[in-house]
């Protein structure tokens, strides 16, 4: 089964009357159900509206997207069943603890305290949360530790789609690592993994297909393995950045150091 359709996406945001931003512009493909699909692409480039799109938070101007066969309009509600995203926004009271707000969360999915310490302990060692900071109020953690939480709180159950908008920017390297493990477990448990990053190696190693988007237009899609393979036969020592590179038509080789002094 298909875990994502998408049929000629259109979604443009107005900025003044006749200045239109065409942030996904006639995009359409499918990820098939258990895949991990990594969407890449420079600023700006439409990956947080697309998912935003496949989350129901967004309505597309034309086009149309389902979610194990629901259109995430005309069945919005029973697509946002199936789907937990994950954005740099952490989206999380800062006033309660992380212990609360994973409560909270794991209140709303019907799980019982029981369960949801237990899972909350398993998931806080699972990526390196300091058990003994649960308590503390949110807004007295970094960034990357408010990150963690805002993951953990995705993994607390078991979605079919997990929509990951940058996951890992903003984390330490051994954090990093620690998510992708949790990504890789979710995966392997039967979510269905879309997930949008900057890092070449973590798509690279984490993604059975990658895609990506320029100006809102996709401009390539495939298993990054082959991708590079195929780069390769061009540039000797080509990796995954090199294959974004040369696809967003991006050449440092043109770009003009000023040396100083
Ligand atoms: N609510 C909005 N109103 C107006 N323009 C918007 C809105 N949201 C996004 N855009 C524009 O749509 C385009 C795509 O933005 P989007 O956030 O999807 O890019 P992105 O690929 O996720 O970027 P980044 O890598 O920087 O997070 C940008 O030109 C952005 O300015």
């Amino acid at each position: 089964m298909l875990a994502i359709k998408a049929l000629n996406v259109t979604k443009v945001f107005r900025r003044e009357k006749n200045d239109l931003i065409y942030a996904v512009n006639n995009v359409s493909f499918e990820v098939e159900e258990g895949e991990i699909f990594g969407i890449l692409g420079p600023n700006g480039s439409g990956k947080s509206t697309l998912i935003r799109l496949i989350s129901t938070l967004l309505i597309p101007d034309s086009g149309t997207i389902e979610v194990f066969g629901k259109d995430v309009v005309k069945e919005a509600h029973e697509v946002r069943k199936y789907i937990h995203r994950v954005s740099a926004e952490a989206g999380l009271f800062k006033k309660l603890s992380a212990y609360e707000n994973l409560l909270f969360s794991a209140g709303i999915y019907g799980l019982s305290k029981k369960e949801a310490y237990e899972k909350i302990n398993e998931i806080a060692s699972l990526i390196g949360l300091d058990k003994k900071r649960l308590n503390d109020p949110i807004e007295q953690f970094s960034r990357g530790m408010q990150q963690k939480v805002s993951i953990a709180r995705a993994f607390l159950t078991q979605p079919k789609l997990l929509l990951l908008d940058e996951p890992t920017t903003g984390l330490d390297p051994r954090a990093k690592l620690e998510v992708h493990a949790l990504i890789r477990k979710a995966n392997k448990q039967g979510s269905t993994i879309l997930l949008s990053t900057h890092d070449m190696n973590e798509a690279y190693e984490l993604c059975d297909r990658v895609m990506i988007i320029f100006n809102g237009r996709i401009v390539v899609i495939g298993d990054p393995k082959e991708l590079v393979r195929n780069m390769r036969e061009k540039y000797q020592d080509a990796t995954l950045e090199t294959v974004f590179l040369e696809y967003t038509g991006y050449d440092f080789s043109e770009v003009d150091v000023e040396e100083v002094g």
